[in-house]
């Protein structure tokens, strides 16, 4: 049986809910073999970010460059990036060793407050590693600053935000729809530059949705990973973080995380 590979480029978070762990947590799942790049520590809970302690770049390309040489991972994944020179820095190196796969995970502001990357670093991100991407999965505020929009709100805007953001030259997108409104369904749109398809499913009724970016983003990267189209490795990955919502775990005070096992629980293998 082969042994699939995938890699995340992102930040640890303590609380384990998301981040690093988290991606970690749903290669392991989806049995796909996980490798990490930290770019950022924060220390962090159900309650929020209490602090940022960022690597330097040269630890990120040291870290990358140990990954890539040896390991040769199927599908790449980044999440919190920081700052504009570490994004540079990713971009060159995956320029460098030539990685497939890469899904953009911009994010930019954990759910429990705390910004995870600089405000002057989104053009750093639009124009480096865009062009670069298989797919970019920003959620309402993120598909906002990204392309540049006044609001992100409802189908039409996801509509409008999508075609923009194809046009920095990533190509696909797929805006996430958990901040519609409550009364919506969780209907993500993905948009391959000339149709849109919309990926949706049932809203839970649940706050304990620390790290549901993070997952799913993951989740596709390591469907990429063991060779499944793009279409396919969205839908695969939309019913895999759902389950994670539906089961999601009421621990720590604040936001809960995902639950990773909850697919397992739903297909009855304990
Ligand atoms: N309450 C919910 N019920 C079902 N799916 C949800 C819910 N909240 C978010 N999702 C889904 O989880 C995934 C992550 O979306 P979102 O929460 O928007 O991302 P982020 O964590 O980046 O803010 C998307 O597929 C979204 O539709
Ligand atoms: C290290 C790290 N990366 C990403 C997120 C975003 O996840 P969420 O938006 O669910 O808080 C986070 N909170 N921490």
């Amino acid at each position: 049986m082969s042994l699939f590979k995938a890699l995340t480029i992102a930040g640890s978070d303590s609380g384990g809910g998301a981040g690093i762990q988290a991606d970690l947590k749903t290669f392991q799942e989806l049995d796909v073999y996980g490798m990490s790049v930290i770019t950022a520590i924060t220390a962090q809970n159900t309650l929020g970010v209490h602090a940022v302690y960022p690597q330097t770049v040269e630890s990120v390309v040291a870290q990358l460059k140990a990954v890539a040489e040896d390991l040769k991972p199927e599908a790449v994944k980044t999440g919190m990036l920081f700052s504009k020179e570490i994004i540079q820095a990713v971009a060159e190196q995956i320029e460098n060793y030539q990685l497939k796969n890469l899904v953009i995970d911009p994010v930019m502001i954990a759910k429990g407050g705390g910004q995870l990357l600089k405000d002057d670093a989104i053009d750093a991100l639009c124009e480096y590693l865009l062009p670069k991407a298989t797919l970019i999965t920003p959620n309402l505020p993120e598909a906002m600053r990204i392309a540049d929009m006044k609001k992100v709100e409802t189908i039409t805007d996801m509509k409008k935000a999508a075609k923009r953001i194809y046009h920095l030259g990533v190509k696909h997108v797929l805006i996430k729809g958990g901040h519609l409104s409550s009364d919506q369904k969780a209907i993500d749109l993905l948009y391959d530059g000339s149709t849109y398809y919309s990926v949706s499913s049932d809203r839970i009724d649940t706050k304990h949705t620390h790290g549901t970016g993070c997952t799913y983003s993951a989740a596709i990267t390591a469907e990429l990973a063991k060779g499944n189209e793009l279409y396919k490795a969205v839908n695969k990955a939309k019913h895999f973080i759902t389950c994670a919502i539906r089961h999601s775990l009421a621990i720590g005070n604040g936001i809960g995380p995902t639950n990773h096992r909850g697919h397992r629980i739903e297909n009855k293998e304990g």
